[in-house]
């Protein structure tokens, strides 16, 4: 996917938010956008996802499926959480098991008799990120997606995004808490000024799919209970797939003193390997 010379304003003679914006995304990919407030990360995700077009150049090559979940989740509609994913399955092509499922993996099962208008703003949150990953999404475009979140969800929602990667889709986060800053090859975009700096990191080959294999789900498993923190072994990289395999994983618990903690933990991360502290 590959925008040209993209500009952007949101009315004739409004202020350009974005000015000539060149940007590749490769299948694989997981870009973390970063900039202070107003700077135009949401307007730009606004732009990848389709829902607004440039005002000037263009767009080309994006993936068929695009799953979107917006920074405010519109809860102001007349439906139970079930019966809107049920709708939206329908109109998006996804499942309803596949939606169930990632209920189960994302803890929000309690939620799905709920009315949309009744959820928190956390809980509004997971309903939205289900609909945005329950069609197997080529392009996951995800607006801070860990406001509100808790802990577990914020620990799962790195491995969902880190196997659509690995199953060769392109998924882009706006992230203002920097949830994803180590996350292993991770590239980086800075919003600022109207304009957009790329910092590319690298990711493994071995993520990217063979030819012609489609896109799979993020598995729609519950939460397995040696699965966090994962780390594989005799890989370049840490990775829940290789080669389109789910790799063997195992946890290997390391005790620190709580005065290492932090800089064990930069270094597991800075060298890929995903983490969770326990206390
Ligand atoms: N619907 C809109 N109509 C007019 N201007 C808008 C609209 N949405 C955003 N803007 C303006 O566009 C600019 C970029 O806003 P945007 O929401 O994209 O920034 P952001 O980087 O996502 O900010 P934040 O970190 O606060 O969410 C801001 O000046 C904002 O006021």
């Amino acid at each position: 996917m590959r925008l040209s010379n993209v500009s952007f304003r949101y009315s004739r003679r409004g202020p350009w938010v974005l000015r000539d914006v060149e940007l590749t995304l490769t299948p694989g990919s997981v870009i973390e956008v970063t900039g202070r407030n107003g700077a135009g990360k949401s307007t730009l995700l606004r732009l990848l996802a389709g829902i607004v077009p440039p005002s000037r150049g263009t767009i080309a090559d994006r993936p068929g499926v695009v799953g979107y979940a917006p920074d405010v989740f519109p809860v102001g509609q007349p439906f139970t959480v079930t019966d809107y994913l049920d709708h939206m399955a329908r109109i998006r092509g996804g499942s309803p098991d596949a939606a169930r499922a990632l209920a189960i993996r994302l803890n929000a099962t309690h939620l799905l008799s709920q009315p949309l208008g009744d959820l928190s703003k956390g809980s509004a949150q997971k309903i939205g990120l289900i609909q945005s990953l329950m069609a197997s999404p080529g392009l996951l475009i995800l607006d801070e997606p860990f406001a509100g979140l808790d802990e577990q969800t914020r620990t799962e929602l790195p491995l969902i995004i880190e196997e659509l990667a690995a199953g060769g889709g392109t998924v882009v986060v706006s992230d203002h808490q920097n949830q994803l800053q180590n996350f292993p090859g991770a590239d980086h975009w800075l919003v600022e000024n109207g304009t957009v700096t790329s910092r590319t990191g690298e990711r493994s080959p071995a993520s990217a799919p063979p030819d012609g294999a489609e896109t799979p789900q993020p598995s729609a498993s519950p939460p397995q209970g040696d699965r966090q923190p994962s780390v594989s072994q005799g890989d370049e990289r840490p990775s829940a797939f290789q080669n389109g395999e789910r790799a063997r994983q195992v946890v290997i618990e390391v005790l620190v003193n709580a005065d290492d903690a932090d800089d064990v933990e930069q270094k597991l991360r800075a060298d890929g390997y995903l983490t969770r502290r326990t206390s």
